[in-house]
């Protein structure tokens, strides 16, 4: 089986084909995004012009570190392409993240984008959402009565299982924005809007890791090569 982050790096070479000089890109978080990062800095190190919104502190971070162009969307709110990566990939291009945390930058920055590309390795391509736990940022007010409402929310949808408040070190994990998250095990969410509908309607959802409507393509590379899926 080929190496999972050498199909990463892969996925993100293909990527970077679609940007083109002038471009303002949002950036992505996670160990494959990071690879997309590395292979636009050494094009920015040779002459490419671009300008990027990172989707965490981690990934600004690593584009400071290696020259890379960033702005803010208060500068610069609209952009032309965003890259990311994601934890599932379902049909139509439904896509789970947030297994890194940033999910709630990486929805702004992508509804920002003109284009959006999601760039995996082709275990993360699925017949239906769900394995992989549906992280929801919340609010640390009333977190206890936001999960409660989750959980009913979720049941009235035929969904149901534990719903875990995600831990770094023994405390609750803090992302960017100073919210929480809850890690949700509904197991396979065959109707992800309806769900995406009721999360939002509930007090305390900040936002959820259901990216509906927002890729455009997915760059999924594999054993047997890279494909590209359009929407
Ligand atoms: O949504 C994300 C971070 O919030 C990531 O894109 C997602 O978790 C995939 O990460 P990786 O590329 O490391 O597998």
């Amino acid at each position: 089986m080929a190496d999972q982050q050498a199909l990463k790096v892969e996925a993100a070479r293909e990527a970077l084909k679609f940007v083109e000089d002038g471009m303002r890109l949002g950036i992505g978080t996670g160990s494959t995004a990071a690879e997309f990062v590395r292979l636009l800095a050494e094009r920015v190190a040779d002459g490419l012009s671009i300008i990027g919104v990172p989707t965490s502190e981690r990934t600004a971070k690593l584009c400071r570190e290696l020259g890379v162009p960033l702005t803010s969307l208060e500068e610069t709110p609209e952009l032309d392409l965003g890259v990311d990566g994601a934890d599932e990939i379902g049909p139509g291009l439904s896509l789970m993240k947030g297994g890194g945390g940033a999910l709630l930058r990486e929805k702004i920055v992508a509804a920002a984008c003109r284009d959006f590309i999601v760039i995996a390795d082709e275990t993360k391509h699925v017949e239906t959402l769900g394995r992989f736990p549906l992280p929801i940022e919340i609010n640390e007010f009333g977190r206890g009565a936001t999960s409660a409402a989750i959980s009913r929310a979720a049941k009235k949808l035929g969904l149901s299982g534990e719903i875990r408040l995600r831990e770094r070190d023994g405390k609750p994990f803090e992302t960017d924005g100073g919210h929480l998250i809850l890690d949700a095990s509904f197991g396979r969410i065959p109707e992800p809007r309806a769900l995406s509908d009721a999360l939002h309607a509930i007090p305390g959802v900040v936002e959820h890791g259901l990216f509906l409507d927002m890729a455009g393509r997915a760059v999924l590379a594999g054993a047997q090569g890279v494909r590209t899926i359009q929407a």
